[in-house]
């Protein structure tokens, strides 16, 4: 069985595009959670295009599950951080440029800068993910950095050209989750995950947690947001029968 954590962010987005108080990420939350997620996410950028640290600290008060603050390895984003405390800091790359999350964090060839960031979130009682590549030097570097959780990036199946390409990508998230885990690693996936894509994931038993945000908002626009985290969450709790159905054809 898997953890689903929701991300919010796209909320923002749509009350960012009149700069009003509405739709509020904060109530996307709470419905998220009454819907049964585990988590809420939300990723504070250093351009606030989306998630306002306003959002961050009443959130803060308000999630009852895990609070997941996504955020550049920056001083100004540690300290942040450090203030509000949320459960758990997930490291991600961040380009003011780019349209979403593009690759995974370099921390195989940041090591230093990594490790001290990831120490000075330990010091302040804050977990920490890193949201990575799924290679295995980036795990075996993530590992080095003392990190609890690695999040896979899904963004390159996600966004797979053709089928062979997205079955290569998923024996690498499969070979990755398995590894990682190996090495006392919490593992997450996210990025670009739907309620279609999802599916084989379903069958790696060492993925512990789902983030998942732009398809349950989009989702939501539709269905409501209590019923697209439901849909979403049915699936992810169905992960051990699928793991454990797929256990005998799996690759050794
Ligand atoms: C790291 C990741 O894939 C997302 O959680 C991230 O939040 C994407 O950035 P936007 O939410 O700004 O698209
Ligand atoms: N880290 C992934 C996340 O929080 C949500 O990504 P997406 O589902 O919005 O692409």
């Amino acid at each position: 069985m898997a953890r689903l954590s929701v991300n919010v962010d796209h909320v923002a987005t749509l009350r960012q595009a009149r700069g009003i108080d509405e739709p509020d990420p904060v109530w996307a939350a709470v419905l998220a959670e009454k819907a049964g997620a585990d988590g809420i996410i939300v990723h504070l950028r250093e351009d606030r295009r989306h998630i306002q640290d306003r959002d961050l600290w009443v959130l803060k008060q308000v999630v009852k599950g895990q609070l997941n603050m996504e955020m550049a390895a920056t001083e100004e984003m540690v300290g942040i951080a450090g203030e509000v405390r949320p459960d758990i800091c997930t490291l991600v790359p961040e380009k003011r440029q780019e349209l979403t999350t593009e690759g995974g964090l370099e921390v195989a060839g940041n090591l230093e800068k990594m490790r001290a960031v990831v120490g000075s979130l330990h010091e302040a009682g804050i977990a920490v993910s890193l949201f990575i590549d799924p290679t295995s030097e980036q795990i075996k570097a993530a590992h080095q950095c003392e990190a609890e959780v690695v999040e896979l990036h899904t963004g390159a199946y996600c966004n797979a050209p053709d089928e062979p390409t997205r079955q290569k990508l998923l024996s690498a998230l499969e070979d990755s989750a398995r590894l990682a885990a190996r090495l006392g690693l919490k593992v997450a996936a996210g990025h670009g995950l739907n309620l279609r894509n999802i599916h084989p994931l379903l069958a790696f038993p060492d993925i512990e947690e789902y983030s998942i945000g732009h398809s349950i908002i989009a989702r939501a626009v539709f269905v409501g947001l209590e019923q697209a985290v439901g849909e979403m969450l049915a699936l992810a709790r169905s992960a051990a029968s699928h793991a454990a159905a797929e256990a005998p054809q799996r690759r050794l």
